[in-house]
């Protein structure tokens, strides 16, 4: 083996600090292992800086306001409360202003080597950054996902999620265009701090992977609280028109039907993807579609020493904090067996139907496992157990008027296959339904269980009877 001068050994490099990388990296360390981390921009990742946590802080807002204008003249007197932006984005940053130091304070306690800079392959085991070569007996790849950002006339006007919370203004007329989770939070808080929102969405509707029925209550009640869509339609371009922007959407089949709508600002929720740009990830033998594809063990294909977690591996796995902490551990476990360390098994357990996932607008929807349609294709013997639940008392006493539910529930076995939830306790719900799913609880014996009275979860037995 030759050395170059400054080149340091590792047992494994961990590239990339958000939920997976920062995982792997200390819960290794912790075992024993000699661990450096290179994360290319300032530590702490995307969820707890420009994702997640601080996205958080907003939501909780928009329910805020959304919650006092619906109970206003029953719970309440009915001033509507408002959105001071300023306030707002000054009181979320100190959510996210500590992230860096004590990211950086967490790898010291453990003894982990933190370089921050573009790393780049210079073989299979060894990364330069900055002008340091380390070499790893392990490397993992944990570098997430960037915010895409399409090849299109006038793309430069537009600013991504990643600047959304440090906007100097929301106010006047917003575009978001996709209508995934990040355009639908968005929205949900810009139209309640008074702005006019348009969303354009290439799909007949927003928020594909949600059950349809629970999707279109969520945009009726989205229109309600100001929010106009434009489905079927694809972002074009964008001009600059004085001191405004001109954006024109295209439809999904054909362009005789251009529309143009002008606005203050745009902001792209269009999906995420892994970049590679720099990384140099043919010296290591890398494969790239989506993400790195990899195989059952998340050890990337090509290799037999680089892992690849989280948002950046190809997998089944939702691309979610979650779900990122789940393979995290698995790969935690592989690497401290290899290394020949006391194995650290894994702490999350859960395959991806398992993992729980909320869209955080107001109200809040929900989803676990399997959509109504592929448990149909999937289970002769599907139960479904679907309705309105907006008549009853726990919806009714916070004035809301829009909640609905789908359960899935394989007949034979009693087991849940999935779980949609819109409205009040959605996101109390889902857990609940999540607890069931990865712990083998059926539909009945959910069904007979006793929860504290009035909250949510004493619905939840009623909804599988
Ligand atoms: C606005 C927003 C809101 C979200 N809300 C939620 C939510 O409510 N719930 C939820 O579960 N998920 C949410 N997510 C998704 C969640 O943030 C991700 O699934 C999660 O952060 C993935 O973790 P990760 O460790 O794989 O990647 P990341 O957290 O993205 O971390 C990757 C790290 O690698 C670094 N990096 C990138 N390239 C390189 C390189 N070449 N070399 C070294 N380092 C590199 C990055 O700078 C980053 O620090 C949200 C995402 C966004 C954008
Ligand atoms: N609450 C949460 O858990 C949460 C919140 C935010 C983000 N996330 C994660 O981050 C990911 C990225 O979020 P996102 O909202 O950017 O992506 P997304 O994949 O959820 O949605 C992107 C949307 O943009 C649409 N689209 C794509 N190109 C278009 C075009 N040219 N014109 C119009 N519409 C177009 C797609 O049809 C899709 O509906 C999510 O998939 C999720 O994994 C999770």
């Amino acid at each position: 083996m030759t050395h170059t001068p400054n080149e340091s050994s590792y047992d494994l490099i961990v590239l990339g600090t958000g939920p997976a990388g920062g995982t792997v990296a200390r819960r290794c360390a912790r075992a024993g292992a000699r661990v450096a981390v290179i994360e290319s921009r300032v530590p702490g990742g995307t969820c707890a800086l420009r994702g997640c946590n601080p996205k958080k802080v907003l939501a909780l807002a928009a329910e805020l306001v959304d919650w006092t204008d619906i109970a206003g003249g029953k719970l309440i007197a009915s001033d509507p409360a408002t959105i001071d932006w300023n306030q707002l984005r000054d009181f979320t940053s100190r959510f996210t202003e500590e992230v860096p130091d004590s990211t950086r304070e967490g790898f010291a306690e453990d003894g982990i080597d933190l370089f921050v800079g573009p790393p780049t392959f210079l073989d299979p085991h060894r990364l330069r950054v900055g002008d340091s070569v380390l070499r790893g007996e392990r490397i993992c790849l944990a570098i997430g996902a960037q915010p895409v950002v399409p090849d299109l006339p006038g793309i430069e006007h537009a600013v991504t999620s990643d600047d959304f919370f440090d906007l100097p203004t929301l106010a006047g007329k917003i575009v978001f265009a996709g209508g995934g989770y990040i355009s639908m939070e968005f929205a949900h808080l810009a139209t309640r701090a008074g702005c006019e929102v348009d969303v354009i969405e290439s799909n007949p509707r927003p928020l594909d992977g949600f059950e349809p029925e629970l999707v279109d209550a969520l945009v009726e009640r989205s229109q309600r609280a100001g929010i106009s869509f434009h489905t079927d339609r694809d972002l074009k371009s964008i001009e600059k028109a004085g001191e405004r922007y001109r954006v024109t959407m295209g439809t999904s089949h054909t362009e005789a039907h251009d529309a143009t709508l002008e606005c203050d600002r745009v902001v792209l929720g269009l999906g995420r993807a892994v970049d590679v740009d720099g990384l140099g990830i043919e010296s290591a033998g890398l494969t790239k579609d989506r993400g790195f594809v990899v195989d059952d063990h998340l050890v990337c294909v090509g290799t037999d020493h680089i892992f690849a977690v989280g948002d950046c591996a190809q997998t089944s796995m939702p691309h979610l904090t979650m779900a990122a902490n789940v393979e995290a551990d698995r790969v935690v476990a592989a690497v401290t067996r290899a290394l020949g360390l006391e194995a650290a098994e894994p702490r999350l357990v859960a395959t991806s139907n398992q993992v729980p996932s909320v869209v955080f607008t107001a109200p809040n929807l929900s989803r676990i496992g399997l959509s109504e349609q592929d448990a149909r294709e999937r289970y002769a013997d599907l139960r479904v157990e679907e309705g309105d639940r907006s008549s009853w008392g726990t919806v009714k006493k916070r004035g809301e008027t829009h909640a609905r539910y789908k359960i899935l529930i394989a007949d034979d076995s009693d087991e849940i296959v999935g779980a949609h939830f819109l409205g009040p306790g959605a996101s109390e719900f889902i857990n609940l339904i999540a607890l069931a799913m990865q712990h083998g609880i059926g539909a009945s014996d959910l069904a007979k269980t006793v929860f504290a009275f009035p909250t949510f979860g004493t619905d939840l037995p009623k909804l599988l009877r």
